[in-house]
C-alpha cells in the first residue's frame, strides 16, 4: 500500500490519527450501510431543494433560515440541491460542454501524456477502470485538478500547499492548441464554484450554531479538487442488480462537501437514511451538495458523510463535475469542542487535511498502475 511520506504536520503537537487506522475507519463505515442487496429502491425519499436566494440577504435572520434548512438536510440523508446559487446557466452549460469536448475531441495520446500514473497527487487523466472500489473497477472516465491561485477570485494568500504539504502545483493541463478554450473555460467554472463553496461553508458554520466566519481562516488557501467525468451510455438496464457496470463503486467523499453539476441523463444514487439506494435524478439549474468526511468528524458524526454510487442505466453518456471542497490542505480536521461532551467524547482523532485525502486517493488505485506510489 502507499508509502508512508512524512505529513506536513508530523512536528506539530497535535497527536495525528495514523493512516491505516482512519483507512480501516473509512472501510468500516462503509460496510456498516451498504447491505449486499446493490438494487435501487423503488421507496420514495425526497431529497430536498434549498433555495440559497435569502441566503445572500444581508439580513442575519435570512441567511439563519437557509442554514437550519441545510441542518435538517445534513442530520437526514446529507444530500440536497441548491437552487437560485448564483452560478449562471452558461456558466454551467458551457462547463459540460468542456467535458464533452476533452472526452471526444482529444487523442488518446494526447489524453495518455496526461495520464494519472504519472501524478503522485491524482491529477490528469485517468481512464475507465484505473479505480476501483471493493475490488470492482470503474467504467468512469475522468479528468482531474485542484486548486490554482489564478482561479482564486480572492487571488489566494499566497501559501497554498499541495495535499503532500509540498509548495508545488500538481496540476497538468491540455496544451492551449489541442483543446483551445479548455484551460479559460474551467478557470473561469472553478473560480464560481470556489466562491459558492466559500458562500456555503458560511451557512454550514451557521448551521453548527458556530459564528459565521467560522472556517474563513481555513480557506484562504484551501483545497479544492474537481474533476469532469464521463459515463458511457449502456447497461445495466433498469431493475438491474447486477452492478458489473458500475461507474463508480460506492463511496463517501473525503473533503467538506462537494458540489457536483451533472449533465441531464440520471445516474447518481445515494443511500438513503434506512440505507436503501435511490436514484438522485439532476434538477434542471441546480448543483447537488452533499457531506463529506470533514464534516462527519468535526461534528462528531451529527452529519453523515454521505454515501453515493453512480450507475449510468440509460442509454445517452453522462457527463458530470463534482468540486470537493477541502480547507487548507496544512490545516488539521479535530472534533468541534461544540459536538463533544464528557457522555459523548470525539470518536475522530485529529488529522492532516491534505494527508488525508492523499491517503484516500491512493487507497483506490488499481494494483499495477503504480507511478502514484499507491497500490504497491
Ligand atoms: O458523477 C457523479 O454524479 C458523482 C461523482 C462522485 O461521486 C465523485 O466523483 O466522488
Ligand atoms: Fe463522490
Amino acid at each position: 500500500m502507499a508509502a508512508a511520506v512524512a505529513s506536513p504536520q508530523a512536528s506539530s503537537s497535535v497527536n495525528l490519527q495514523g493512516r491505516d487506522e482512519y483507512i480501516q475507519e473509512a472501510k468500516n463505515y462503509l460496510h456498516s450501510r451498504v447491505s449486499k442487496d446493490t438494487g435501487l429502491s423503488s421507496k420514495k425519499f425526497e431529497i430536498p431543494v434549498i433555495d440559497l436566494a435569502p441566503s445572500f440577504s444581508p439580513s442575519l435572520a435570512d441567511r439563519i433560515s437557509v442554514a437550519s434548512k441545510i441542518r435538517d438536510a445534513c442530520t437526514s440523508s446529507g444530500f440536497f440541491y441548491i437552487t437560485s446559487h448564483g452560478i449562471s446557466s452558461s456558466v454551467c452549460d458551457s462547463a459540460l460542454k468542456l467535458a464533452d469536448r476533452f472526452f471526444k475531441e482529444l487523442p488518446f495520446e494526447k489524453k495518455d501524456s496526461l495520464h494519472m500514473r504519472n501524478s503522485s497527487l491524482h491529477r490528469g487523466w485517468e481512464p475507465s477502470e484505473f479505480t476501483s472500489l471493493e475490488g470492482q473497477s470503474e467504467t468512469k472516465e475522468g479528468f482531474n485538478w485542484g486548486y490554482e491561485e489564478a482561479f482564486d477570485p480572492t487571488g489566494g494568500d499566497g501559501k497554498y500547499v499541495e495535499l503532500d504539504g509540498s509548495a508545488t502545483n500538481g496540476n497538468m493541463w491540455p496544451a492551449e492548441d489541442d483543446l483551445p478554450g479548455f484551460y479559460g473555460g474551467i478557470k473561469e467554472y472553478y473560480g464560481q464554484v470556489l466562491q459558492l463553496a466559500r458562500h456555503l461553508f458560511r451557512l454550514f458554520a451557521l448551521s453548527l450554531d458556530l459564528p459565521e466566519t467560522h472556517f474563513d481562516a481555513m480557506t484562504t488557501h484551501p483545497g479544492g479538487i474537481a474533476r469532469i467525468l464521463y459515463y458511457p451510455a449502456g447497461a445495466p438496464q433498469a431493475g438491474d442488480t447486477d452492478m458489473q457496470d458500475i461507474g463508480l463503486g460506492a463511496h463517501s467523499d473525503y473533503e467538506c462537501f462537494t458540489i457536483l453539476l451533472c449533465s441531464s441523463a440520471p445516474g447518481l444514487e445515494i443511500l438513503s437514511p434506512n440505507n436503501e439506494w435511490i436514484s438522485a435524478a439532476p434538477v434542471p439549474g441546480s448543483f447537488i451538495v452533499n457531506v463529506a468526511d470533514f464534516l462527519m468528524r468535526w461534528t462528531n458524526g451529527v452529519y453523515k458523510s454521505t454515501i453515493h454510487r453512480v450507475v449510468n442505466r440509460t442509454q445517452d453518456a453522462r457527463y458530470s463535475i463534482p468540486f470537493f471542497f477541502s480547507i487548507n490542505y496544512d490545516e488539521t480536521v479535530e472534533t468541534l469542542p461544540t459536538c463533544v461532551s464528557e457522555d459523548n467524547p470525539s470518536k475522530y482523532p485529529p488529522i492532516n487535511a491534505g494527508r488525508y485525502i492523499l491517503d484516500r486517493l491512493n487507497d483506490v488505485v488499481v494494483e499495477g498502475y503504480g507511478g502514484t506510489g499507491a497500490s504497491q
